[in-house]
């Protein structure tokens, strides 16, 4: 390519670039950590550590950059969900759509960071994950059991996935780059 075509490309990445930063909140055993690997490698193990505290992952896709905070699922490290929740354009709540013994306490956490003011009106995604599973419910029956209906002050959308077979990852990403701000 010429050195013109060159600097109008180099000039556009610096207009297009885009960044998010968001915040992966749910039980622990959900599946937010195994999310992050197959949005960012495409790889998927059924040997996880659970996550203590939380870790930041930064992804690119196309132009991109997403900042992910992955936190701790488990009882103890929920109080912190919500500061790392103050600045994200959105929140992905991962549920384990097989694990109905916990939808339950999943609905109430969820809810109950809902309500936080410093969140207000901060876009939600809930996943539910592990569709692979017998038993895993329906995108209905997920919707009717999160009580999702009732969130009526921020925009709420819902998919169904599977991260150990990669089912609807890419909609998923689709949705995070739409809500994706601009840098410039
Ligand atoms: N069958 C199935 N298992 C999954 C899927 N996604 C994750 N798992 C399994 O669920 C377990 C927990 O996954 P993690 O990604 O560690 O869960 P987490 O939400 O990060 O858990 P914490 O870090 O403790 O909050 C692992 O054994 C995964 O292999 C899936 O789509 N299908
Ligand atoms: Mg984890």
């Amino acid at each position: 390519m010429g050195i013109w075509e060159a600097f109008l490309n180099w000039l556009r990445s610096l207009f297009f670039k885009q960044e998010m930063e968001l915040s992966l909140i749910g039980l622990q055993n959900a599946g937010k950590t195994s999310l992050v690997n197959v949005v960012a490698t495409g790889g998927y193990s059924e040997d996880m550590i659970p996550t203590v505290g939380f870790n930041m992952r930064k992804v690119t896709k196309g132009n991109v950059t997403i900042k992910l905070w992955d936190l701790g699922g488990q009882p103890r490290f929920r109080s912190m969900w919500e500061r790392y929740c103050r600045a994200v354009s959105a929140i992905v709540y991962v549920v384990d759509a097989a694990d109905h013994d916990n939808l339950n306490t999943s609905k109430s956490e969820l809810h109950d960071l809902l309500s936080k003011p410093s969140l207000n009106g901060i876009p939600l995604l809930v996943l539910g994950n592990k569709i692979d599973k017998a038993g895993a419910l329906s995108k209905q029956a997920l919707t009717d059991q999160m009580d999702l209906k009732s969130i009526t002050d921020r925009e709420v959308c819902c998919f169904m996935i599977s991260c150990k077979n990669s089912t609807n990852i890419d909609q998923v990403i689709d949705w995070l780059v739409k809500h994706s701000k601009s840098k410039s």
